[in-house]
């Protein structure tokens, strides 16, 4: 009998990326098996994958020393920890922006002026490998959150943090100076296991990307006379263009299938009818294994 490979999965306990995280990797299929509210690991439906959960900032360390074969964390995550790891994939969610602010009033025009500042970011690594490449001397203030309310306590005269919408910042009334880096989530892999377990990580990288693949993306089937066929086509020029098959005992009648944007859904519906097409559907689709 040949024993089965086993990965252990660090993923998240919380945070905003937490949540997210876990729809895809339950929608990839690796189910997990509940073991109870504080558990930090958890069982899935595969006998050779187990769940460990970790804070975002633990987990390139976690994965970099072995103790969990692959993880799923924010990139700034690994920058500011500079694990050597393997970033395998961009799961294309996370997105934000980690930037120089200062509050709005404040006379600096370019992060060359704050040389001697204060700077306050959950990200003192990062911060301080930045000014240093400008050749700013700034004094790091590290902190664990809420930096943005920093510079209105006195404790900091700029920020170095994270912005996705900008809503924090405009509400603290704070301005960008420059840009630090970008970041989205990524599956990272210990480079030891990823030699010794590759097969295993690709099932589960395969797993994970075709949900990816398939965000965004809708399975739309209509019926349609034979006809109209070739402007309903125009319509729907999907993934290798729409499948075409005859109904049975429906002479002429067709039925076309094809994957869509989900934000061209709206108005493709409209048109689609207007050339002709009925008995619509608009499915949502979990994976797309290409
Ligand atoms: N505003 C944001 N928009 C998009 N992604 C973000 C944003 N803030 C953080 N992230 C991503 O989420 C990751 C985890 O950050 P988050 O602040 O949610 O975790 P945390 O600090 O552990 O939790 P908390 O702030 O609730 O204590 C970050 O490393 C980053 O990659
Ligand atoms: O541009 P926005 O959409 O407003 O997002 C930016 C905010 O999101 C993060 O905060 P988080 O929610 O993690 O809280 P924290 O500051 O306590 O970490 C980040 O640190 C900013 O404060
Ligand atoms: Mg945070």
């Amino acid at each position: 009998m040949t024993e089965t490979t086993r990965i252990r999965l660090a993923i998240p306990n919380k945070g905003r990326i937490a949540q997210p995280i876990r729809e895809i990797v339950e929608k990839s299929g690796i189910h997990l098996v509940e073991t109870g509210g504080r558990n930090l690991i958890a069982k899935t439906v595969d006998p050779g994958i187990e769940v460990l959960f970790a804070r975002p900032i633990d987990i390139p360390e976690y994965v970099a020393n072995g103790a969990a074969d692959i993880g799923v964390t924010g990139h700034d995550m690994v920058m500011e920890r500079g694990s050597v790891v393997n970033e395998l994939l961009d799961l294309r969610m996370g997105r934000a922006r980690l930037v120089v602010a200062v509050p709005e009033e404040a006379e600096v025009n370019a992060v060359a002026d704050l040389a001697g500042a204060k700077v306050a970011t959950e990200f003192p690594n990062i911060t301080r490998a930045y000014f240093e490449r400008f050749g700013v001397g700034v004094t790091i203030v590290p902190v664990g959150g809420a930096c943005e309310a920093t510079p209105h306590l006195g404790i900091a005269d700029a920020i170095v943090d994270l912005t996705s919408t900008g809503t924090t910042l405009q509400a603290m009334r704070m301005r960008i100076l420059g840009e630090v880096l970008t970041t989205t989530t990524w599956v990272i892999a210990n480079p030891d296991s990823l030699q010794q377990k590759r097969q295993k990580i690709d099932e589960v990288l395969l797993a994970l990307e075709s949900v990816v693949r398939a965000k965004g993306q809708c399975y739309i089937m209509m019926n349609a006379s034979r006809d109209v066929l070739p402007e309903i086509e125009e319509l729907l020029p999907g993934l290798g263009g729409p499948t075409v098959m005859d109904v049975a005992s429906h002479d002429g009648l067709v039925a076309v299938h094809a994957v869509v944007a989900e934000e061209r859904v709206y108005q493709l519906i409209t048109r689609l009818k207007q050339a002709g097409a009925r008995d619509i559907l608009v499915m949502s689709i979990e994976r797309m294994i290409p």
